[in-house]
């Protein structure tokens, strides 16, 4: 039986990202306090003598995002009053996950022949916080774009404020100089500081030509909307090479959608918090633009503010084809946000490589399994896992396993699911890569025959195995993609820790 204390036990929860200046030593009011005149102010002490501040308050939050960005960044920041005040490790976070995207395998390694990382930072507000932290922590280079005149004007300040990485950030304006996207006349994206644009390996280049027209293919629906100033299409000019773009979207409908959070002030104009049909529509744009843009980014990637929004975002993401989806929780303190990122360069697939003998047992465990759940369960949720693929499948419950025969074809239908799971890697199909390309072998015709065990390790762990029992002149790798596949959809149903970046 669960002891009382264990029930009581909170589920874990993902946490602040460990490269996170502030992961291991979150802000100290009192320090701040007694360095900066100007917040000691803001700083008072509760009755635990712990020191505090007044979230309520719009004059605190900001006086200490411009603290913490001078002690801990080197950076000279500020914005005017009412606008969106960003929380410095939350944002964070962000940098540091797409950091994690860039040095990952997933994809190969952007060959464009620079060392300097170079970003787009869609909507980066008065407070450019983006570029400013990307900058200073990771020497990256970043345009950051934006369509009010005030957060071109401040983004612009606190760039110039900075001299020592000024040069890495430009500032993009994007004109709504035509109100719906159209293949015409595309190029609504102008200089702001007016400086010459610089490659990402520092030197400055000439400036870029808008993309010729002729060069869009617009998704049908996507020409026809009018859908507000250009996002990424027709700012991003031609040749430009960015290795990702982030955003953190308007998440809103409505002011009254947006609401005030009552527990902190930060601020926040309807210009940065509202679109129509908020965030979900503001992504599904950034999507279409990507589509015509695939080979301009390496990576794609925004904030979501609503879960809710993922699984739609995501089927949007497997129509247009893209060959992979990230997500990932960001969470700081009592505030959760989502991060989505799409490529559409075909993942590195060491696995499918002939020379690399693919494994025949492969394992995975499953952590913080959820107290309702059994290894019962797991076992019939990885019967319907083949079955759903049309795979034939037997399930013995006394001895745990799951005894399963998969077509080429079936085999197909397992891995053409992966994109529908909401945590994780969804990769391309490799049988359906094997037709198109000569660097694959011939789909396999013969079938394909493993055993699935489930073991209990310890109370809440489980053990997964999967063994290899017959392999008739297989694509190379599939046998291991179904398993990775399989684990993912396994941890993201039955366990509380969902991480997602390997
Ligand atoms: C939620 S704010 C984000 C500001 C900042 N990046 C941050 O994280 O605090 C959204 C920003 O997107 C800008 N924006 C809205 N539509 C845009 C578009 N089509 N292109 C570029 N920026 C846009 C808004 O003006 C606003 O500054």
């Amino acid at each position: 039986m669960p002891s009382k204390k264990n029930k009581r036990k909170r589920p874990e929860r993902p946490t602040i990202h460990p490269k996170n200046k502030y992961s291991d030593n979150p802000p100290d009011f009192a320090l701040l306090a007694s360095l900066y005149p100007s917040f000691k102010p803001f700083v008072f002490y509760s009755r635990d003598g712990r020191p505090r501040i007044d979230w309520t308050d719009f004059n605190s939050t900001r006086e200490l995002t411009r603290v913490l960005l001078l002690h801990d960044h080197g950076l000279d920041w500020w914005i005017p009053d009412g606008q969106l005040c960003p929380t410095v490790p939350n944002r964070s976070n962000y940098i540091h996950w797409i950091e994690d995207l860039l040095s990952s395998d997933i994809i190969p390694k952007n060959n464009n022949n620079r060392d300097i990382v170079r970003g787009f930072d869609i909507g980066t507000g008065a407070n450019c916080i983006y570029p400013l932290l990307g900058a200073s922590l990771l020497g990256w280079t970043f345009v950051g774009s934006d369509v009010t005149d005030v957060a071109l004007e401040w983004a612009e300040r606190n760039v110039k404020s900075n001299q020592h990485i000024s040069e890495l950030i430009e500032i993009r304006k994007v004109t709504n100089c035509q109100g719906t996207l159209s293949i015409e006349d595309s190029n609504c994206g102008e200089l702001v500081n007016g400086k010459s644009k610089m490659d990402g390996s520092g030197s400055v280049v000439d400036e870029a030509e808008p993309l010729p027209s002729s060069s869009f293919d617009l998704p049908s629906d996507a020409k026809k909307k009018d859908s507000g100033p250009p996002i990424l299409l027709g700012v991003v000019r031609d040749g430009e090479k960015f290795d990702f773009c982030m955003c953190n979207p308007p998440f809103f409908e409505t002011m009254e959608e947006a609401g005030l959070n009552p527990k902190t002030s930060c601020g926040g104009t309807p210009e940065e918090m509202v679109c129509p049909g908020g965030e979900r529509a503001f992504i599904t744009r950034i999507i279409e633009d990507s589509v015509v843009l695939k080979e301009s980014f390496w990576w794609f990637t925004s904030m979501l503010g609503r879960k809710t929004n993922l699984k739609f975002l995501t089927s949007k993401l497997r129509e247009v084809g893209v060959t992979i989806v990230k997500t990932t929780e960001f969470v700081q303190g009592q505030t959760c946000r989502w991060g989505l990122a799409w490529s559409f360069v075909p993942p590195v697939r060491k696995i499918i490589s002939p020379l690399v003998p693919e494994k025949s047992n492969l394992s995975f465990t499953l952590e913080g399994l959820q107290r309702q759940f059994s290894a019962f369960h797991v076992l019939q949720s990885v019967e319907s896992f083949f079955c759903n693929g049309g795979a034939s499948c037997k399930l013995n419950a006394s001895s745990f396993v799951v005894d399963i025969t998969a077509s080429n074809d079936q085999c197909k239908a397992i891995l053409r699911n992966e994109a529908r799971h909401l945590d994780g890697a969804a990769t391309c199909n490799p049988l359906e890569k094997a037709s198109n390309s000569s660097s694959y072998l011939h789909p396999p015709s013969n079938n394909l025959s493993f055993r699935i065990s489930v073991f209990q390790q310890i109370p809440g762990t489980l053990l997964v195995r999967a063994s290899l029992q017959r392999r008739d002149n297989p694509v190379p790798g599939v046998f291991s993609l179904i398993i990775q596949q399989l684990e993912e959809t396994l941890r993201c149903k039955y366990c509380r820790d969902k991480a997602t970046l390997n």
